[in-house]
């Protein structure tokens, strides 16, 4: 082929310039491609009816999500528009709960490359596996390497489905250039042995390394991006506790890096938790919350909880005497020798609550002992907020702040309806996965979605408009604020977070809240308010067809 038709055909092949329908009659003909689009010309909306029609043909929300994929293979432009139209009905497709799905499945339904795949046999060439990617200039990069994907454990590579949703969502609510971004995951084998036994896996067939071998490879990997794309967020996702905070601690004072889990989580939680209080007319430092889980995300909305109580007044300690964290053995006591050093921060005395059972006391007895006024699950433990749980904490709490937040739906720790039907309709809800409206006295009550969703793309969108260098405890404070303040304190039912259909709006109002912060502490160039929200405007990305200038 000569260099003039591989650049003909690069335009329908390029999801970022191609315009598929959309190519005008003078386009056409100035770039070669009459005759390779059948003849009609759409306009952008015409193309977002027909492709809203195929979606709507999907039997399955696996086959909306494998649709929407190909769509955004073949055409961003359109997926993105579509997905702005859309973009209720469509988050649970692109995003939690049916990417668990997409992970589950993703080497039986791969079907074209998409970001980078970094082997761990492949380490002697991570700097020409960095200088393949797609496309040159990158504001963020989020990877994985498939250790935790969700509450659905480890997926291998199929773990791609997560970078590749999280960054369509920093480019559909916080307008980050979807040219401009590059999901990652590290290939450092699995312990599925599901996935290791199936021959259609495409990922390296190998036991997870581990230790030394492993911290190797991330600290090169680290090495080689701050080489090559120096001054991109790199958001790190969906790693396995045990390997998510010793990462952050060690990189988050040295480039511009978050762990979406820890960080994003706690920043979201606190926010519904702010919301909550307004909403029962108590006070932060009244609250005393029970946490279901001491994985990487429960340990993370934890700290910034006590962070926010001292800020609000309280010392440390009486912060956390407030606090009282449970996982699968039961509550985090000084006595267990099971505990890392981020759980043992939030350990409680050995003799804080009586068991009612041989090991430490459960759930049951903590809520019955704690009398809780908040009960957050980021367990991966289905159901486990159980009628007589609630039935206890309502007993004692008249409108109890009630959040299930583990992911996928399956995993959630309580479906709303039940909440409500145990807590006579008092319970301020929120959960981590999309529930359908529940229904109270014949009253319909929206399901508020605590969701690092509200969170990262204005974390994006901050630190790219106003090029900042790091993201601080500050910056995930004011993302928090940004939430809290954006939530409709005048909707009918009082509500724990603002509604979905105004994420893009919400991730605005966050980006500019960080923005500010990144100022004051010092992470970006100094820039007034004003310029600030000049600058996220300008940032923003917008789905539509720009002008192709190539000559024939
Ligand atoms: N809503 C949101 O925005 C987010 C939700 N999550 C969800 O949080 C969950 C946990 O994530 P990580 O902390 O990274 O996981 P992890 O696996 O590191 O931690 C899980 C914790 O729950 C405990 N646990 C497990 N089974 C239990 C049981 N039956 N009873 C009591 N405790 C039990 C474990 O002991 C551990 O402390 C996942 O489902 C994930 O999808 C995570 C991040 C954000
Ligand atoms: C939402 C998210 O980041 C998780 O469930 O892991
Ligand atoms: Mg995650």
């Amino acid at each position: 082929m000569s260099p003039r038709d591989t650049d003909r055909l690069h335009l329908l092949e390029d999801a970022v310039l191609n315009h598929s329908t959309a190519f005008g009659e003078e386009e056409r003909s100035r770039l070669g491609l009459r005759g390779l689009l059948p003849f009609a010309v759409e306009t952008l909306d015409q193309q977002v009816r027909r492709a809203y029609a195929a979606y709507g043909d999907q039997p399955t929300d696996l086959a909306r999500h494998i649709n929407l994929r190909a769509l955004q293979d073949n055409n961003e432009t359109l997926f993105y528009r579509l997905l702005r139209d859309h973009v209720e009905e469509m988050l649970p497709i692109v995003y939690t709960p049916t990417v668990a799905e997409a992970c589950r499945h993703f080497s039986q339904i791969y079907r074209r490359p998409r970001g980078l795949f970094v082997a761990y046999p492949d380490r002697e060439h991570l700097t020409e596996i960095l200088r393949n990617r797609p496309h040159r200039d990158v504001d963020v990069i989020v990877v994985t390497d498939g250790q935790r994907i969700l509450g659905i454990g480890d997926q291998g590579i199929g773990g791609m489905g997560i970078p590749i949703g999280k960054l369509s969502l920093y480019t559909a609510l916080g307008g980050i250039d979807p040219a401009r971004t590059l999901p990652i995951v590290l290939d450092v084998g699995t312990d599925n042995a599901d996935l290791l036994d199936d021959p259609m896996y495409l990922g390296w067939r190998h036991p997870r390394i581990d230790d030394a071998e492993y911290h190797a490879f991330i600290e090169q990997f680290v090495t080689a991006v701050e080489a090559e794309l120096p001054g991109t967020l790199l958001q790190w996702e969906d790693f396995a506790t045990p390997h998510a905070l010793p990462i952050l601690e060690r990189y988050r004072d040295r480039l511009l890096t978050f762990n979406d889990d820890i960080q994003g989580t706690a920043a979201v939680a606190m926010a519904a938790l702010t919301a909550g209080c307004r909403a029962s007319g108590t006070k932060l430092t009244e609250q005393r919350v029970v946490m279901l889980g001491a994985g990487s995300a429960g340990v993370g909305v934890c700290e910034q909880i006590v962070r926010a109580m001292t800020a609000a007044g309280l010392s440390e300690q009486a912060a956390r005497e407030r606090i009282h964290v449970v996982d699968i053995r039961g509550l985090l006591t000084e006595d267990r020798t099971d505990l890392d050093p981020a759980q043992r921060r939030l350990a409680q005395p050995a003799d804080a609550v009586p068991s009612t059972t041989a090991g430490p006391a459960g759930l049951a007895d903590v809520v019955a002992a704690v009398r809780p006024t908040a009960l957050v699950g980021l367990s991966t433990a289905t159901g486990a907020f159980t009628e007589q749980i609630v039935r206890t904490m309502h007993a004692h709490c008249d409108r109890p702040v009630i959040m299930p937040l583990s992911n996928p739906t399956s995993r959630s720790e309580a479906a709303p309806q039940d909440l409500l039907d145990w807590t006579d309709g008092r319970a301020l809800i929120a959960t981590g996965s999309p529930f359908p409206q529940a229904r109270y006295g014949g009253r319909e009550v929206p399901v508020a979605q605590c969701n690092n969703v509200y969170i990262f793309p204005g974390i994006g969108l901050a630190v790219t408009a106003v090029r900042a260098t790091r993201v601080t405890d500050a910056m995930m404070t004011a993302a928090a604020e940004a939430v809290a303040e954006s939530v409709d304190t005048h909707a009918q039912v009082p509500s724990l977070l603002p509604e979905r259909a105004h994420l893009a709006d919400t991730a605005t109002a966050v980006a500019r809240a960080v923005a500010r912060a990144a100022v004051t502490d010092g992470v970006a160039p100094h820039l007034s308010d004003e310029e600030i929200d000049d600058a996220v405007r300008a940032t923003r990305w917008r789905a539509e067809y720009l002008h192709h200038h190539a000559q024939a």
